[in-house]
């Protein structure tokens, strides 16, 4: 498949966003490169096998439980896609890339707007007892660590505004990896900072990223350190080190667990360890099914933990939680975390966050957590 390209000037990528209006499309933001890539109409679905040569980038959305039963999440989910159409930015330079004829994209401002909203959701007793139920199978030993999550329905007074929301999402996340979905008139969108693997050439990295901390003004070096000094959030962190460590060593003969440290993001601080190995002989895709989910989203051990999730958890996760990826033609490329993530249908927001729950866990202190995740998404109504 043979792209053209030409080089055009937008003054924001979010103007090829809106040009597609109604077409499947996709967004993701890297911060690590400072790059946007952006697809259109879709042109091809690849199995899990097939050879991405020739396609420039697919874009890849998996879900959470690989089935899929409440009708708001129908269609999403666990497809690898290349598109007809691909904006790209990378230093300030940007490419459109086309299959047929070249299309002319208006700049568009983004006008931002203000939703007004009102929760449609009371959930701080089901939020108990799920707690509990984590808390009791961790007491019985059958397992240590268990991510239970909320979903808050959110309606807003008008059709939720998509490019608003989006352009707030990436002035207020620089540190996160920003994706959006758009497919039969529903949005799938998040700002994330949680690589599950990504791979250049036979570099694979993955980050171990569990153990949160509010962040408060002027006050993060204190926050930090409390943090990197937490027993029960190191305790968590070390969790979701020693699982992912374990998958690499199956698979690689070396593996390099740089130091821990601190991400900070908009309102939280978290725990945060890279992971390198080297693997020539496996595939971006294949490495996403050996890694998802880790016990920042899971728990441990796995099978037990999903198991308590699939069966006390009332929202199903759909893709929330979920490996979302983006591979270029040499089947390179990351995959996301799909968390501070929300789902979107006309007025109506689907706000998703949850948080890992050990021995030492408070409820009411991990439901203010799951709050000050939910604000990635709140605060960009
Ligand atoms: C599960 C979420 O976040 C995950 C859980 C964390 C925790 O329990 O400390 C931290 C980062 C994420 O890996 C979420 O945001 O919904």
């Amino acid at each position: 498949m043979k792209y053209k390209e030409k080089k055009i000037k937008l003054d924001n990528p979010l103007s090829f966003w809106n040009y597609f209006k109604n077409e499947e499309r996709f967004l993701f933001y890297n911060p690590l490169k400072k790059e946007y890539i952006l697809g259109a109409k879709r042109l091809k679905t690849f199995s899990m096998k097939e050879n991405l040569k020739d396609y420039l980038y697919t874009f890849s959305s998996m879900r959470f439980f690989d089935s899929i039963k409440d009708e708001k999440w129908a269609g999403f989910g666990n497809e690898t896609i290349a598109f007809e159409y691909y904006l790209v930015e990378k230093d300030g330079q940007q490419t459109l890339y086309y299959l047929k004829d070249f299309i002319e994209i208006e700049n568009r401002e983004v006008k931002i707007c203000k939703h007004s909203y009102k929760y449609a959701t009371e959930d701080e007793q089901d939020w108990k007892e799920l707690f509990s139920v984590a808390n009791n199978s961790i007491s019985r030993k059958e397992v240590n660590k268990v991510v239970i999550s909320r979903e808050i329905k959110i309606e807003c007074d008008r059709v939720v505004n998509v490019d608003s929301l989006l352009e707030n999402l990436l002035k207020k996340n620089p540190n996160s990896f920003v994706f959006s979905y758009f497919k039969e008139g529903k949005t799938f969108l998040g700002a994330t900072p949680e690589i599950l693997v990504q791979k250049e050439k036979d570099n694979i990295l993955s980050y171990a990223l569990a153990g949160t901390i509010e962040r408060r003004e002027k006050n993060d070096e204190l926050q930090k350190t409390r943090l990197l000094n937490d027993p029960k959030n190191r305790y968590e962190h070390e969790i979701v080190i020693d699982s992912i460590v374990n998958v690499v060593k199956k698979f690689t003969e070396e593996t390099i667990v740089d130091e821990t440290t601190t991400l900070t993001l908009k309102n939280v601080h978290h725990l945060y360890t890279p992971i390198y190995t080297k693997d020539k002989s496996s595939t971006l895709l294949e490495w996403v099914r050996r890694l998802h989910p880790t016990p920042a989203v899971g728990g441990n051990p796995a099978n037990k933990a999903l198991e308590l999730i699939k069966r006390h958890e009332k929202h199903e996760r759909g893709l929330y939680g979920a490996p979302i990826g983006i591979m270029d033609q040499n089947g390179d490329g990351v995959f996301v975390v799909g968390i501070r993530s929300a789902l979107i249908e006309q007025n109506t927001v689907y706000a998703y966050a949850g948080c890992g729950i050990v021995d030492e866990s408070d409820y009411e202190i991990e439901y203010i957590e799951t709050k000050n995740k939910l604000r990635t998404i709140i605060e960009s109504l």
